[in-house]
């Protein structure tokens, strides 16, 4: 039983770590900078806010969203590196980030939370982490992914075993 129970989670991670190739995509070239305290406030405020409703522990929930942030940083400098040091491997178009990829994160948000949510009994126990490495591990063959998306979804999930 429960053999599956983080794969959501590990899934909806993922999708925001991919996600993060779009938010440096939409910052590249322009003064936007990559941290962004005041919207990293009004995420954590909306997860702190919709935690309540779907009783969860504030205080967990905004622990794991604080790692996916800096995942997301983390993807957002390797990539803005990349295209100084690679000038064909820059961004051919600019997405929208206030209109096309916040409102995309903050989809993901509430499957996150929702994934939080129904992951809670594993998450408690102590084979957490030998079944989130499996699942990071499934994820990172089954998706293909490079070394930058896998090092950045480890770092997305680091709190999510309450047990270390
Ligand atoms: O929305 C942005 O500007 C992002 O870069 C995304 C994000 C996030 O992961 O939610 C990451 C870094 C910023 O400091 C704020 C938020």
């Amino acid at each position: 039983p429960d053999c599956g129970a983080l794969e959501p989670l590990v899934e909806s991670s993922l999708e925001r770590v991919r996600l993060a190739d779009k938010v440096a995509a939409a910052k590249w070239g322009t003064t936007q900078p990559i941290d962004d305290p005041a919207r990293e406030k009004q995420v954590l405020d909306a997860v702190a806010a919709q935690s309540e409703g779907l009783g969860i522990d504030p205080a967990v929930a905004t622990r794991v969203f604080r790692d996916q942030i800096e995942a997301g940083k983390l993807v957002q400098r390797a990539l803005h590196a990349r295209w100084r040091a690679h000038p064909g491997e820059r961004p051919a178009d600019r997405p929208d980030l206030a209109k096309e990829v916040r409102p995309h994160l903050d989809r993901i948000t509430g499957e996150l939370l929702r994934a939080i949510k129904d992951s809670e009994h594993v998450r408690e126990r102590p084979s957490c982490r030998m079944k989130l490495n499996r699942a990071l591990a499934d994820a990172a063959e089954e998706e293909d992914l490079g070394r930058l998306h896998t090092r950045a979804l480890t770092r997305a999930l680091t709190s999510v075993c309450r047990r270390g």
